[in-house]
C-alpha cells in the first residue's frame, strides 16, 4: 500500500459519546483512536449538496468529520429527490444548503456545518477553499469541475472528484502537490472540456438514482483515507464503475510531460464553450409567441430535437420527433418542410439552438427555436403539462 501521511493533525481527546459514537471505528486498525481525532479536527469542503454531494455529506457527517462546508445556491426540486437523499419532501423548494445543514445535525449534533449560500466562482474559490484541508466536488457541470481543479491547485489542497452519467460513475483524487510526485490534476485527464452539447448533462441525459450512492460514498471513503492516511488513495488512478455489467476498472494517470503549473485561474465558460448561447441567437421565439402561432392560420412545424426517452415523458401537441443526432449528421433536413416555417424545441433550449445553427448551415433558414425550451413552454403557456 502507498499511503500518505495523514492530512490533518489529531484533535484533542475523544469525548465519552465520540467514545460511544464512532466506536465501529474506533475499532478498526487504520482508523482507530488516531484515526478518529484527526476526522474530529478535519475541515472539508463540499461543493453541491446534489446526487454526489447527499451521500458525501451524509457520510462524511456520520465518521465525525468536524466541520463540514456545503457551497451551495440551489433549492431543492421534486426530480432531486430521486437520488438526492439527504433532501426529503419536506424539503421541496427550500435552498439546498439549508435542507443539507439540517439533515446534517439530525444525523450527527457534534458536526460544524459552514453553509457558504454562493455560486462557487473565479471571485470566491480559492478564498474559500483556503480555509478547508480537503476540497470534495459533487458539482455536475464541466466549467466548475475546471475552476475547482485549478482552484485547489492555487490553495494547495487535495480534492476528490466523482463523475455520474446514467449506469456509469468515475472517481479519481486530484492534488497538484502530492507528495511523493504523485501530482495529477483533472486537466491530466482531461486536457480540453467536450465540446458544448456533445455530453449531454444528468438533467438530459438521466442518471441512475442509486449510482450516486455507490459514486458518492467511494469519494467519502478517500476523504477519510486522506484525512487519516490510511489505504492507497486514488492519486494517479481513476476507478471506473459500470453499474449493469456490474464492474470497477482503475486506470492509471500520469502528469502530462512538461505540464505547467497552475498559476492562475482563467474564464471557465469561455474555456468550456458555454458562455455564449449557441449562435442562434435572435432566431428564437417565446413560449406564448409559438402558442399564438400555433392557434393561427398558418402553423409552423413542430419540430421536437429531444431523445425518445424524453419524448414518452412529455411532449407539445402536434410536434413531430427529430432527435438532435440527426441535425448533427444531416439527416434531419430530408424530413422538414422548405415551404414551412419551422420551430425546433428541446428541454431548455440548448440542444434546439444547436440543431438551430446546422440548419441555418445546411442553408434553410426559415427556422427558429423555442426560447428556455420545453420547460419554459411549461411555466409560460401549459402548466397542466409534467415536467421532467
Ligand atoms: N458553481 C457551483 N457552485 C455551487 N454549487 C454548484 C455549482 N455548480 C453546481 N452546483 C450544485 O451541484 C449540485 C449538482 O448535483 P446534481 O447534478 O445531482 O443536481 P441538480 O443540478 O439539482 O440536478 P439536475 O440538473 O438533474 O436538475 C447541484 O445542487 C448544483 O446546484
Amino acid at each position: 500500500m502507498n499511503a500518505l501521511p495523514p492530512l490533518v493533525a489529531p484533535a484533542a481527546e475523544l469525548t465519552r459519546d465520540d467514545i460511544a459514537r464512532y466506536s465501529r471505528h474506533l475499532l478498526i486498525p487504520g482508523i482507530g483512536v488516531g484515526g478518529q481525532r484527526r476526522l474530529k479536527n478535519a475541515r472539508v469542503l463540499v461543493i453541491g449538496a446534489g446526487g454526489l454531494g447527499s451521500p458525501v455529506l451524509m457520510y462524511l457527517a456520520a465518521a465525525g468529520a468536524g466541520t463540514i462546508g456545503i457551497v451551495e445556491f440551489d433549492s431543492v426540486e421534486m426530480s432531486n429527490l430521486q437520488r438526492q437523499v439527504i433532501h426529503g419532501e419536506s424539503d421541496l423548494g427550500r435552498p439546498k444548503g439549508e435542507s443539507a445543514r439540517e439533515s446534517i445535525r439530525n444525523i450527527n449534533p457534534h458536526v460544524e456545518v459552514r453553509w457558504h449560500n454562493l455560486r462557487l466562482e473565479n471571485r470566491n474559490a480559492v478564498n474559500i477553499f483556503r480555509q478547508y484541508d480537503l476540497i470534495v466536488d459533487g458539482t455536475d457541470n464541466f466549467a466548475t469541475r475546471y475552476l475547482v481543479n485549478d482552484a485547489a491547485a492555487l490553495a494547495g489542497k487535495p480534492y476528490v472528484w466523482g463523475s455520474i452519467f446514467r449506469f456509469e460513475g468515475q472517481v479519481s483524487v486530484f492534488w497538484e502537490d502530492a507528495p511523493h510526485g504523485r501530482g495529477v490534476t483533472y486537466r491530466d485527464l482531461f486536457p480540453d472540456p467536450p465540446a458544448p452539447g456533445t455530453v449531454p448533462s444528468c438533467a438530459e441525459g438521466g442518471v441512475f438514482g442509486a449510482l450516486c450512492a455507490t459514486i458518492g460514498s467511494l469519494m467519502a471513503t478517500e476523504a477519510i483515507k486522506l484525512i487519516t492516511g490510511t489505504g492507497d488513495p486514488l492519486l494517479g488512478r481513476v476507478l471506473v464503475y459500470d453499474a449493469l455489467a456490474m464492474s470497477f476498472r482503475s486506470l492509471g494517470l500520469r502528469r502530462a510531460a512538461g505540464a505547467p503549473r497552475i498559476t492562475e485561474l482563467t474564464d471557465y465558460e469561455e474555456f468550456c464553450g458555454t458562455a455564449i448561447a449557441p449562435s442562434a441567437g435572435d432566431s428564437s421565439i417565446a413560449p406564448t409567441e409559438l402558442a399564438d402561432l400555433l392557434s393561427s392560420a398558418a402553423p409552423p412545424v413542430l419540430i421536437d430535437v429531444r431523445e425518445r426517452t424524453e419524448w414518452e415523458i412529455v411532449r407539445i401537441e402536434g410536434a413531430t420527433l427529430v432527435p438532435h443526432s440527426e441535425f448533427d449528421s444531416g439527416a434531419a433536413l430530408s424530413q422538414l418542410p422548405q415551404d414551412r416555417e419551422v420551430v425546433l424545441y428541446c428541454k431548455t433550449g440548448v440542444r434546439s439552438a444547436e440543431a438551430l445553427e446546422a440548419l441555418h448551415k445546411a442553408g434553410l433558414k426559415n427556422a427558429r427555436h423555442l426560447r428556455g425550451g420545453l420547460a419554459a413552454w411549461v411555466k409560460q403557456v401549459d402548466r397542466s403539462l409534467p415536467m421532467y
